[in-house]
């Protein structure tokens, strides 16, 4: 039975974040006690020797066919192809949405584009479960996602150890500053700050502005999620602190993805464009 967690404008209403949750704790019992035979493929760098070794705005560019805030993007996509584009294109790392119901992606797009790219790949989904994880390595993801609204305390902590364990690298997901002082006592080399806010779809990049500064001087790497419209979008968070810029719905749904894609690769060591 779904838990009713909040209580809002006087009638009991669950977000779209308690749904997604809620789904995703059915999917588990079908993958718990499942073997997944793991695709093949060649040793690829880690995402954050990518960034280390780049001098401009790293990007990971996402395969995402339709979502809950937008409805359908680009239904007809080849996953493989997307992402073969992306790399020909300098991307660092490819996103690819796994979740079903709400995305209409699939695991099997993620080994697609496994089959396809030499770059490490983020298995984007809802992860509250080792298993997910288990699937996710299995198919050929080299990071998953954390989404640290989606996790107690102690979810966080086991599901990242699992991870790190597992060889994977984690991207720890924010969008207020509890959410990033949660995130930050995993001392975490990749932290997401999601410009969308999960629960009500609102989309604002002064969410990277304000929560960037709580990392300020540390090493870790700061990705700019969801937002992402034009080159000044990207200008404006490399400004406030961000190395990496996550990708979806602008690229998938590009007229010129070469012409928008090379607009969005900004020097990092610039700070007037
Ligand atoms: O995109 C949504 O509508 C959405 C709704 C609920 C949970 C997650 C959602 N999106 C996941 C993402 O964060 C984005 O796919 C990703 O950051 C790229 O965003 P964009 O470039 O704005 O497509």
């Amino acid at each position: 039975m779904i838990t009713v967690k909040k209580f809002r404008a006087g009638c009991l209403k669950l977000t779209i974040l308690d749904e997604i949750i809620a789904k995703k704790k059915d999917e588990i019992k079908t993958l718990t006690g499942q073997t997944f035979q793991p695709v093949a493929y060649e040793p690829v760098p880690t995402f954050q020797s990518l960034v280390a070794a780049s001098s401009q705005m790293n990007i990971i560019a996402e395969i995402k066919r339709s979502s809950p805030s937008r409805g359908a993007i680009n239904t007809t996509v080849d996953p493989a192809d997307q992402a073969k584009r992306y790399e020909a294109l300098g991307a660092k790392a490819i996103s690819v949405l796994t979740d079903q119901a709400f995305f209409n992606g699939s695991i099997e797009d993620l080994i697609q584009v496994r089959k396809t790219v030499r770059l490490p790949i983020l298995c984007k989904d809802f992860m509250i479960d080792p298993v997910q994880i288990d699937r996710a390595k299995a198919a050929g993801a080299n990071i998953i996602l954390l989404i640290v609204a989606a996790l107690s305390d102690a979810q966080l902590a086991e599901l990242y150890q699992y991870a790190v364990e597992n060889d994977l690298e984690v991207l720890v997901e924010v969008h207020d500053e509890e959410e990033m002082e949660r995130a930050l006592r995993l001392e975490p080399e990749i932290i997401g700050i999601n410009n969308r806010n999960l629960k009500t779809f609102e989309v604002n990049l002064a969410t990277t502005e304000r929560l960037a500064s709580m990392v300020r001087g540390m090493k870790t790497i700061l990705i700019s999620e969801s937002g992402m419209k034009q080159q000044g979008d990207v200008i404006r968070v490399r400004n406030a602190g961000a190395n990496a810029v996550l990708v979806g719905e602008t690229f998938m749904r590009a007229e010129n993805l070469e012409e928008t894609f090379k607009s969005f690769q900004v020097s990092l060591f610039q700070n007037i464009n």
